[in-house]
């Protein structure tokens, strides 16, 4: 039977850094990203695909409160509900028009997922998920008093707004996605890391303030539709020890132990390659297989010939 994959889309395979974040900016790059997927889908890979929304939600919430005294407000979970509309219609459509072109019959469903969370998470008293714009140091200190946004520094990249951003439980529908994927569709589900929701037994389920890292509830699917392979595709070709500098290392095939070992020398920054390598951790705890690698290297990542391979303990062997 073939392999499942869920592939992790990075914000880079929507947006780059450097571009105006126009539609057709967007569009652009989500059609060539999706050359990419294509190439899998052409080796019999079952695919689920997730994606970021942390540039695209955070203008969002820009745009409905700056209008606010025109247009009423929607809140961050509706915000987040939004963002897998229109991302998961851009890629449901490319990658449909590219499956054409490349003369293969599947189809694509785009589910709007929300993601269980905990009310006492942490996250919403010390908010750590950047979203929107990049600033500069002296443009974040003014927008924390004028706008009253909760500022952090992004890495080495500038300064961004942040918003409350709890772990994901329980992928609600998790067993839909996976019905779905087994009937021979391609899913694209939990967009922008879900749409985060409380759940009580005995009270009506209600939506959070909050954005999900879509790392992590990429991971956590994986795991609930017991996927093979959990692949995060972003811009860089593999995961390095000392990255940045001199004596820096690629990552090619490692064990859990070995991965857990680095995350707690700390090589991982935290707003960037830190999420991707904790989730990749946690999946192949779980006993599947993680991949980190460039995006227009997932073919040959997924054959074991580039990228930042976890592999479980007892399963040192490369994915074909
Ligand atoms: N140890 C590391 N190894 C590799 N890349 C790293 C590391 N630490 C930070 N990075 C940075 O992480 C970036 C990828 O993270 P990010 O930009 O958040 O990805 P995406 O937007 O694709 O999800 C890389 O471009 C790289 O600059
Ligand atoms: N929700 C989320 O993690 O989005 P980004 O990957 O775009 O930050």
């Amino acid at each position: 039977m073939s392999k499942t994959v869920v592939v992790a889309l990075g914000g880079n395979a929507i947006q780059q850094a450097d571009e105006e974040p126009t539609y057709i900016n967007q569009l652009n790059n989500i059609k060539k990203s999706c050359k990419f997927l294509s190439l899998l889908v052409k080796q019999g890979y079952r695919l689920v695909i997730t994606h970021g929304n942390g540039p695209q939600v955070g203008r969002l919430l820009q745009q409905n409160e700056e209008a606010q005294n025109v247009v009423p407000p929607f809140p961050l979970d509706v915000l987040n509900a939004q963002t897998q509309g229109f991302i998961g219609y851009m890629i449901e459509q490319s990658l449909l028009n590219e499956l054409k072109q490349n003369h293969l019959t599947v189809s694509v469903v785009s589910m709007m997922t929300r993601v269980q969370v905990s009310s006492e998470d942490e996250d919403y008293l010390d908010p750590s998920k950047p979203v929107g714009t990049f600033y500069t140091e002296e443009e974040a200190k003014q927008l924390q008093v004028s706008n009253r946004w909760k500022m952090k520094k992004d890495a080495n990249r500038g300064w961004r707004r942040v918003v409350p951003s709890p772990k994901p439980l329980r992928i609600l529908g998790a067993d839909t996605i996976r019905e779905l994927s087994e009937n021979g569709n391609i899913v694209i589900a939990g967009g922008g890391g879900g749409i985060p929701v409380i759940c009580k037994s005995t009270d009506a389920d209600v939506g959070i303030e909050a954005v999900i890292d879509k790392d992590r509830s990429g991971c956590k699917l994986a795991e609930e539709i017991e996927a093979d392979v959990f692949m995060v595709l972003t811009d860089i070709d593999h995961v390095y020890v000392n990255y940045g500098k001199a004596d820096e290392k690629a990552l090619e095939n490692l064990t859990v132990d070995e991965l857990e070992k680095y995350i707690e020398e700390g090589h991982f920054s935290k707003g960037s390659m830190g999420p991707k390598v904790e989730a990749a951790l946690s999946f192949a705890k779980t006993g599947g297989t993680s991949i980190i690698c460039a995006l227009d290297k997932a073919e040959e990542a997924l054959q074991g010939q580039t990228g930042t391979i976890v592999n479980p303990v007892e399963k040192q062997v490369t994915v074909s």
